[in-house]
């Protein structure tokens, strides 16, 4: 068994899809990125990669290169998950922090979980997925940028 991090923050721009979880979220501004800049998603695959070694996802999917912009990072999470699959490993659990002032991320909270689970092949009560805002404190609070940060544990499969 392995354990793994990740952290990510994206800019909240106008002009842009806010796409929290594979989820698409009805809001005034949408986060920058040379991907779909899918903070959560992008946070779980650097957890997922942490775990075994594998550096981050800036390593596999550089922003310099133009395959991966716009790219949609359930594309990127599900090759990560595939990366462990090689090395014999499965996910254990998920456990993950989306920080936000706004908008309320509640309403979508279960089919982010849905769509997590279904990458990673596991059900969705090996995914935790959870909100906070930093109380109007700080980039997050202002509403300038969305952060998440994510928790795994996988376990090798004999
Ligand atoms: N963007 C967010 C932030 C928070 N929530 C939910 O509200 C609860 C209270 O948040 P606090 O930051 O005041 O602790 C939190 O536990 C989440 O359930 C949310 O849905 N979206
Ligand atoms: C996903 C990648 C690649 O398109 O781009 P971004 O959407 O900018 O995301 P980031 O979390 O900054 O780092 C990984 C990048 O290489």
């Amino acid at each position: 068994m392995r354990i793994g991090h990740g952290y990510d923050v994206h800019r909240l721009v106008e002009g842009r899809p806010l796409i929290v979880g594979g989820v698409e979220i009805p809001y005034e501004k949408g986060l920058l990125g040379h991907s779909d800049a899918d903070v959560l998603l992008h946070a779980i695959a650097d957890a997922l990669l942490g775990s075994v070694g594998l550096g981050d996802i800036g390593l596999h999917f550089p922003d310099t290169d133009a395959r991966f912009k716009d790219a949609d990072s359930s594309l990127l999470l599900e090759h990560v998950v595939q990366l462990l699959r090689e090395r014999k490993y499965r996910v254990g659990n998920i456990d993950a922090t989306i920080v936000a002032q706004r908008p309320k991320m509640r309403p979508y909270i279960q089919q982010m979980r849905d769509n997590v689970a279904k990458i990673c092949g596991v059900e969705a009560d090996q995914v935790n997925i959870k909100a906070t805002t930093e109380e109007g404190l700080g980039f997050t609070g202002r509403g300038e940028a969305i952060a998440a940060h994510a928790v795994c544990l996988v376990e090798g499969m004999n």
